[in-house]
């Protein structure tokens, strides 16, 4: 069991919405709806805690809304090292349509004031020390500069920490240049990054092979349906899930990037580490929540999963 703190600078209510069928410009009827704590790293920590670990959770909530949120860090028994700034806490709406479609409308936080950001560095300086990996997870929020995130990553590495990263943008791009453990982007978002199209394997491992080269240790690039591309130290591997029924693709990518944690502290053989973490991913899908499920189908799921090597990577020209 490992201690982990995770930072979700801009966690956010998703507010997950079942419909038949989506109709832009009409009235629409949901057929259920459910909302719950989230934000990229919060729901990593949900399901790094199912997996046996002991979780610190950080970042800035909102002072007016935290009832959802510290509810939760209660029931999980999360260490809250959240700053509270003034303002909401937003609501992300997920339109969840029956034949497994997503829309996403995701708001844009509460502002951060320059303080607040003070004020959540110097209680990292307290909480970090101790912990074995920081998962950073999310977008940030208004008033938080991609190079304060930057910051951020530093001292958490200058703590000792693995740092592991996900997020989008130039947060990514920011957080890159610190040289995390590890980083999780999805295929579009590495794209948008390195400025041309990835579709091509060779191309995703040249941009994998140059992320390592800069001394990124391990390259995991998320494909949603298509799976997952892994890029470690002298190990090139994909997963390929087995085809599931999706009820919502949200957390799919915390979920991976969970049990790609999970394998690699447990020390876990490659193949293992990845067919689970792609198992897990699978089941998220199929639900809508963060955590684990049903023990039984997550192992049918596990069995399913086809692991094979990549071909040779190759260099980038840069
Ligand atoms: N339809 C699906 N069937 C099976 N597995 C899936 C499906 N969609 C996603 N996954 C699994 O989840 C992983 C993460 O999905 P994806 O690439 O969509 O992440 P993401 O874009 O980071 O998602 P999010 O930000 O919503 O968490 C995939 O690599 C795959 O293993
Ligand atoms: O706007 P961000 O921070 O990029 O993503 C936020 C978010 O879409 O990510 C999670 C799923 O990964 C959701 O719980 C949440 O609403």
């Amino acid at each position: 069991m490992a201690r982990i703190l995770t930072l979700t600078l801009n966690p956010a209510l998703d507010l997950t919405l079942r419909l038949e069928r989506l109709e832009p410009g009409q009235v629409n009827r949901s057929l259920a709806q459910v909302s719950h704590a989230a934000g990229k790293g919060l729901n990593v920590a949900q399901v790094l805690a199912d997996l046996g670990h002991r979780l610190s959770v950080a970042g800035f909530l909102g002072a007016d809304n935290p009832e959802a949120f510290e509810a939760l860090f209660a029931r999980r028994g999360f260490v809250d090292g959240f700053v509270r700034v003034p303002g909401e806490t937003r609501s992300n709406i997920k339109l969840a349509e029956r034949d497994g479609r997503i829309t996403d409308i995701n708001g844009p936080g509460p502002h951060v004031s320059e303080r607040a950001q003070v004020e959540l560095l110097d209680r990292l300086d307290q909480l970090a020390p101790g912990h074995d990996v920081a998962v950073l997870a999310g977008s940030l929020p208004g008033g938080v500069d991609p190079a304060w995130f930057g910051e951020l990553l530093r001292r958490l590495k200058r703590h000792g920490l693995k740092v592991a990263l996900d997020s989008s943008g130039e947060a990514l791009r920011a957080g890159l240049l610190v040289t995390p453990w590890l980083v999780k982007p999805n295929t579009d978002e590495l794209a948008e990054i390195c400025g041309r199209p990835l579709e091509a394997g060779d191309a995703l491992a040249a941009e994998a092979a140059h992320l390592q080269a800069l001394g990124i240790d391990q390259v995991v690039i998320s494909q949603g349906a298509r799976g997952v591309s892994w890029f470690g130290p002298d190990l090139a591997l994909q997963a390929l899930p087995p085809k599931v029924t999706v009820v919502s693709t949200v957390g799919a990518g915390d979920t991976l990037l969970a049990g790609m944690v999970h394998g690699l502290l447990s020390s876990w053989s490659a193949t293992h580490t990845l067919r689970h973490a792609t198992a897990i991913a699978a089941q998220a899908v199929t639900q809508v929540g963060f955590g684990l499920g049903d023990a039984v189908q997550l192992q049918q799921l596990e069995s399913a999963v086809q692991v094979q090597a990549l071909a040779e990577q190759q260099e980038v020209p840069r």
